[in-house]
């Protein structure tokens, strides 16, 4: 076994590893990269390590049957050299500590030429790096370590961000007493050319427990009344609608067009409605954001992220915590890995989603969950937490290839799934 070390406390860590390797009878030996500062807690680590060191090259990381990685962790500041990247891709078999070298722990960004580890053991909490693409997929098995950290220590960090999961939010369950309108009503604005998104928005919406469903339809009314019969279809102008103050909730923009959405929603911010803006939504706001002040969720996906705010560049987690400071609401940037920014600067970091997702109208279902949660009484950030998660247990249960209605029928269980995961009752 060879453990890479470099000069700082990642280095640190690969020597005390080294020394508890050797205990245990393991042949190991260290290759170092640069020595650590003397007087410093690597230094020390790396004096009580006894055992055999080797030179720091791609051919000794060959020879090894097991290479851990324990050259930059969290203190990465530059891109990789090429010397190093040769020796960590050298390895055969790799364990890294903390983040594999040459990822950056903050964005999931490489830095200069890094090779995949087979699992990564890192302290305490995970680490967005861990769980954003493309580092997510170098990282191999993660494996968070419990390191007897000092509570005191670790409330001196509190954390910015979250690993989305139902610890993190609480789910609303229903009493003897719940009824349609306490369970919540969610509003949808259908459009007349693609009336099938807000068909697949109101089934999310049904399927994640709102009380009751209403398309604001007008003119295209007739588009909807052969549709699910638990569906209300409404054919007044949208100012009528407005009035009735238990239609606290819409959802605006999938199937929309960019007519439409203007006629749409100015009217539903102007009535203080709690409103959740996806798909034509933000196409039709593309470079003015600003234009979508007063929203309470946006859902865009990479595409329409960027329409709106411009390129991301490096560092999602800033850009979308950005986008939700600036626009004052709950930002969700959808993806294989999905970020849900509050404007307050709480990230949520969503992995518990299958590629089976990815098919057209998905992003609609998942529009209505959150609104059906919005509907409920959650806090936005809380509902859209709760929803991606719910969506993505969906997913996962749905099989390879599913239809974005079929993620319907998986709503309810993954709902109960999450409640008992709270420790909450089902009814
Ligand atoms: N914090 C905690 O609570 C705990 C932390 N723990 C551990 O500490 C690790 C973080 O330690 P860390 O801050 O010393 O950073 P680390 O990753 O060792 O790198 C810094 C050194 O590398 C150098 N360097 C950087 N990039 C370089 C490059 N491309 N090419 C060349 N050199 C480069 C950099 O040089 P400088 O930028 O200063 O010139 C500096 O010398 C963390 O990942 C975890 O393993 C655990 O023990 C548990 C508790
Ligand atoms: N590879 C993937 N892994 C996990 N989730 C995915 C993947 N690809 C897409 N998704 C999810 O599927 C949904 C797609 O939404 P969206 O892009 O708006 O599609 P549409 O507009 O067709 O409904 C999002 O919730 C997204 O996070």
């Amino acid at each position: 076994m060879l453990v890479l070390c470099g000069p700082g406390n990642n280095g640190g860590d690969g020597y005390v590893a080294a020394r508890y390797l050797a205990q245990a009878g393991w042949p190991v030996s260290v290759a170092a990269y640069g020595e650590p500062k003397a007087g410093s807690v690597s230094a020390l680590a790396a004096a009580r390590f006894k055992g055999p060191r080797q030179p720091f090259t791609p051919e000794e990381a060959q020879r090894a049957d097991l290479v851990v990685d324990a050259v930059f962790g969290a203190g990465l500041s530059r891109d990789l050299d090429k010397g190093v990247s040769a020796v960590l891709g050298a390895a055969s078999r790799r364990v890294a500590i903390d983040m594999p070298s040459g990822i950056d722990g903050g964005t999931g960004q490489p830095r200069g030429r890094v090779s995949k580890a087979l699992m990564t053991v890192t302290f305490v909490r995970p680490k967005p790096g861990h769980l954003l693409y493309p580092g997510r997929e170098d990282v191999g098995e993660l494996v968070v370590a419990d390191i007897g950290m000092p509570s005191a220590a670790l409330a001196s960090v509190p954390p910015r961000a979250w690993r989305n999961h139902p610890g993190l939010w609480h789910l609303p369950v229903l009493s003897a007493e719940s009824h349609k309108y306490t369970r919540g009503v969610v509003s949808i604005c259908a459009g007349q050319s693609m009336p099938g998104a807000a068909r697949l928005c109101a089934g999310g919406a049904r399927s994640a427990g709102a009380g009751l469903v209403r398309i604001a339809a007008e003119q295209g009314a007739d588009l909807f009344r052969s549709g699910p019969p638990g569906l209300v279809v409404d054919d007044a102008p949208l100012p009528d609608l407005l009035e009735d103050a238990r239609r606290k909730v819409w959802v605006c923009g999938p199937g929309l067009t960019e007519r439409e959405v203007e006629g749409a929603l100015p009217l539903l911010l102007a009535a203080q409605k709690t409103v959740l803006a996806d798909a034509g939504a933000l196409s039709a706001y593309a470079g003015a954001p600003e234009k979508l002040r007063g929203v309470a969720v946006i859902t865009p996906h990479m595409g329409e992220f960027t329409k709106l705010f411009g390129p991301v560049g490096q560092d999602l987690p800033t850009a979308v915590r950005k986008a939700a400071k600036d626009l004052n609401a709950v930002v969700v940037l959808k993806g294989p890995t999905t970020l849900i920014a509050a404007p307050d600067g709480r990230l949520a970091v969503n992995t518990h989603a299958s590629p089976a997702l990815g098919t057209a109208g998905s992003g609609d279902t998942l529009s209505g969950v959150i609104a059906a949660l919005l509907a409920a009484g959650m806090a936005a950030w809380d509902a859209a937490g709760a929803g991606v998660w719910l969506h993505g247990e969906a997913g996962l249960q749905a099989g390879a290839w599913p239809l974005a209605e079929d993620l319907d029928r998986y709503l309810g269980p993954a709902r109960e799934k999450a409640t008992k995961m709270q420790g909450g009752a089902l009814i």
